[in-house]
């Protein structure tokens, strides 16, 4: 929706191009960049994220990449993550190629209104194989779960095709803010493991997004 065409703008001058690793300062710093189809909801995402605010109205599509940060606690120790919202228009792809390998983490978002955005979800898999690190953390987000009246894809479906590839998965809004906290403090946490693996070895990013979710619908009736 927003959008600057930027060149590294990460601030990390001294990282090695193409580890994956997490970067150790004070802070953990952790590189999350949002992937799919052009109108999935990305930047209004990110922004349900960052500002817990939901941007309707005339859809402006991202320009190129765009970048915010948000420092979340988990466990007791921050984790800075930078958030990069990419173009998922066609004609920006060569742009956003360039950024796939400093990622360590994809949320690969379709729309559960659009069948198209949900079968190309296949090809930005593709994409995903070619350029980004082999041990990035990937999580497949159906979104806009709020509008179930023009729903055209079903929530088996997309947990069918995360299975495929043995990928976590969620349905999301990011109009009522449904599971969006939970996807990226799930990434998080699983990129604060690998950062530390003695602490917490246990931890399983699928089986964590099964416990919440458990979770939260039961609350609902609480
Ligand atoms: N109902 C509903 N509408 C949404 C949701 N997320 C986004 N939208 C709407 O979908 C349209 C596209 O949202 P964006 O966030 O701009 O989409 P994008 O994926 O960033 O698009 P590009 O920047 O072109 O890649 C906007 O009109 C939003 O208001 C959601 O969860 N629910």
């Amino acid at each position: 929706m927003t959008g600057v065409l930027n060149g590294d703008i990460s601030g990390n001058t001294n990282r090695r191009r193409g580890s994956p690793s997490p970067d150790f300062t004070d802070d953990l710093t952790c590189k999350v960049m949002l992937l799919g189809d052009s109108g999935v909801g990305k930047t209004c995402f990110l922004l349900q994220f960052k500002d817990g605010a939901f941007l309707s109205g005339a859809f402006l599509a991202t320009v190129g990449i765009d970048f915010r940060n948000k420092v979340i606690s988990v466990d007791g120790e921050n984790v800075k993550l930078q958030i990069w919202d990419t173009a998922g228009q066609e004609r920006f792809r060569s742009v956003t190629h360039a950024y796939y390998r400093d990622a360590q983490a994809l949320l690969l978002l379709y729309d559960i209104t659009s069948k198209t955005s949900f079968q190309n979800i296949r090809a930005w898999l593709t994409e995903v194989e070619e350029y980004a690190h082999k041990d990035v953390v990937l999580m497949l987000l159906g979104n806009k779960n709020d509008v179930s009246g023009a729903r055209v894809i079903r929530k088996e479906d997309g947990e069918a095709l995360a299975k495929e590839y043995g990928i976590p998965f969620l349905e999301t809004s990011a109009k009522t803010g449904m599971n969006v906290d939970l996807a990226f403090t799930a990434v998080a946490k699983e990129l604060k493991q690998r950062s530390n693996q003695q602490k917490d070895p246990k931890f399983q990013i699928h089986t964590y997004i099964e416990k919440q979710q458990v979770k939260n619908s039961c609350c609902k009736y609480i």
